[in-house]
């Protein structure tokens, strides 16, 4: 599904490059539910932006669906971002101003889909997620399970093949935390969609399928669960 090549990222600092990523190699295929762990500071956060193509590498070849993302303009990465990748974020990112019902339906707003299908197709994700009664909610009025679940259901409303989440249950309680967990095992194993997540938690890793460990910028480990 994708790779990595040489992949570095740095800042200028003075005149010194300080580098977050130092020549990542990595290879994720179809399917996986990969774990990124890693001290506070080595990089995470910066991989997993970089291949869900929100961030650019300073260095190196990246190969997303066969497409050479560093080659591909702006205008095109955006697309291709678009049509393959949910992203769910620790601080839910969710717009104040919506529903819960707009926030999910936003993203089918941005891909032109006609208003009868995204009707149905927003039905059936409320539908799924146990979350109808609180469709007209504004984000406010949910707690903070609740409104993981809407960015959940906001990034997988337009079927990503690639789902990126950067410590999607940091701002959880334990049990919060685990619903989570088990609804990302469902969407890996029973509908295909391949995950990418960044997380402290051991436990939250030990439902993938691989966890990378990073340090210093550099893959210190690999290993299949
Ligand atoms: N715009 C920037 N300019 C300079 N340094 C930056 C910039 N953005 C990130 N960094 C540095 O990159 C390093 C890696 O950041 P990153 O957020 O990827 O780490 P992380 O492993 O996700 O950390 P955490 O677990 O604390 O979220 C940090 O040392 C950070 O200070």
């Amino acid at each position: 599904m994708l790779s990595l090549k040489q992949i570095s990222k740095y800042y200028q600092n003075g005149g010194t490059k300080a580098y977050v990523l130092n020549k990542i190699d990595l290879d994720i295929d179809k399917g996986e539910f990969v774990s990124i762990m890693g001290p506070s500071g080595s990089g995470k956060s910066t991989l997993l932006n970089i291949i869900g193509m929100l961030d650019q590498p300073s260095e190196g070849y990246q190969y997303f669906l066969g497409e050479p993302v560093h080659q591909l303009k702006e205008k095109q990465r955006s697309a291709l971002y678009k049509q393959n990748i949910g992203f769910v974020f620790q601080a839910y990112h969710l717009i104040d101003e919506l529903t819960v019902y707009e926030n999910i339906e936003t993203p089918l707003i941005y891909q032109n889909v006609k208003g009868a299908e995204r009707k149905a197709l927003v039905a059936d994700i409320l539908d799924r997620f146990n979350i109808v009664g609180k469709k007209d909610l504004f984000p406010a009025q949910l707690s903070g399970g609740q409104q993981q679940l809407v960015g959940i259901a906001r990034a997988l409303i337009a079927k990503p093949k690639l789902l990126l989440a950067d410590e999607p249950t940091g701002n959880l309680n334990s049990k919060q935390g685990e619903e989570i967990m088990e609804l990302f095992c469902k969407l890996n194993k029973e509908d295909g969609v391949t995950i990418i997540q960044v997380t402290h938690s051991e436990k939250n890793a030990q439902y993938g399928t691989r966890i990378i460990n990073l340090l210093d910028g550099k893959i210190e480990s690999s290993s299949i669960l």
